[in-house]
């Protein structure tokens, strides 16, 4: 199985961490990573250091604290499926946290180093800027959770997208792993995959131009890729809704992309 692929871990006890990615147990260096599911009432609680944190409350309700403020009934659906925004909070470096399940809830932890403390803040849902993006076979809806238009952050960007069957999203190929700006910017990338019915299955291809990274992976339902470097286009086959989270961060927090020029035609022949 592709290095770049994680499988989720198996339910425990009130709090199960689905998914842990670290700089410590893979090839990112600014993205870390967690899902964690917790059952009503379950609690998780974590100190940040030299970290900041997006909280997503993906699916169900949860209150969290940074223990000065609280916010409390967050989350707004029930499946991602809904396809509505959700709420989220953002805790920046050496501040703690601590989640409580109001339902059962599946929440997204997003990290990427911080130094400069900045405010906590609730992200409302209906703060998302939503975007429906692409055309013909690539259309996809998106909703902006913490763009790099959004100040509230030092690195993190957090994005989820939405795309119906028979298309393709993060297409056609683009990149962004040259610190180069105005070209294109470095942003590591994680992608939390979901799929609608769940034994659907996407496929998603990470690919460098010198192809020293070239992975073509079949992605089931919950399943985490991970994006050190290169293109990663995501194809959905017919029959199957895709949904999948995504956290970048790098050295800069400017989301400039480079498409892959050997399908570049395909934006222009549609202007
Ligand atoms: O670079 C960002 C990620 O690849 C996705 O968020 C992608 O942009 C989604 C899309 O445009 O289809």
């Amino acid at each position: 199985m592709s290095k770049l692929l994680r499988k989720p871990n198996k339910a425990e006890q009130d709090v199960t961490v689905v998914h842990d990615i670290q700089t410590e147990n893979s090839s990112l260096e600014y993205v870390e990573f967690k899902m964690i599911d917790l059952k009503p009432g379950g609690t998780y609680s974590e100190q940040l250091g030299k970290k900041e944190c997006c909280i997503v409350a993906v699916t169900g309700k949860i209150n969290v604290t940074d223990h000065d403020q609280t916010f409390e009934n967050i989350g707004t659906r029930e499946t991602v499926f809904e396809q509505i925004p959700t709420d989220s909070v953002y805790v920046s470096n050496d501040r703690g946290f601590e989640i409580e399940a109001v339902s059962q809830a599946r929440v997204a932890l997003c990290y990427s180093p911080s130094e400069n403390q900045l405010p906590t803040k609730l992200i409302k849902a209906s703060e998302n800027g939503i975007e429906l993006r692409g055309v013909e076979n690539n259309k996809r809806l998106v909703h902006n959770i913490l763009p790099d238009s959004d100040p509230s952050a030092n690195r993190l960007l957090v994005v989820e997208v939405f795309t119906e069957s028979g298309n393709w999203s993060s297409y056609p190929p683009h990149k962004h792993d040259q610190d180069n700006l105005p070209n294109e910017s470095f942003l590591e990338e994680t992608y939390y995959h979901e799929m609608n019915p769940n034994q659907g299955f996407v496929f998603q291809r990470v690919y460098t131009d010198d192809r020293s990274i070239d992975e073509t992976m079949t992605v089931d339902h919950g399943d985490v890729v991970i994006v050190p470097a290169g293109y990663h286009p995501v194809g959905v086959p017919d029959g199957y809704t895709s949904y999948y989270l995504n956290v970048m961060a790098g050295p800069k927090r400017i989301w400039k992309f480079h498409n892959d020029p050997d399908h570049e035609w395909i934006l222009k022949s549609r202007q």
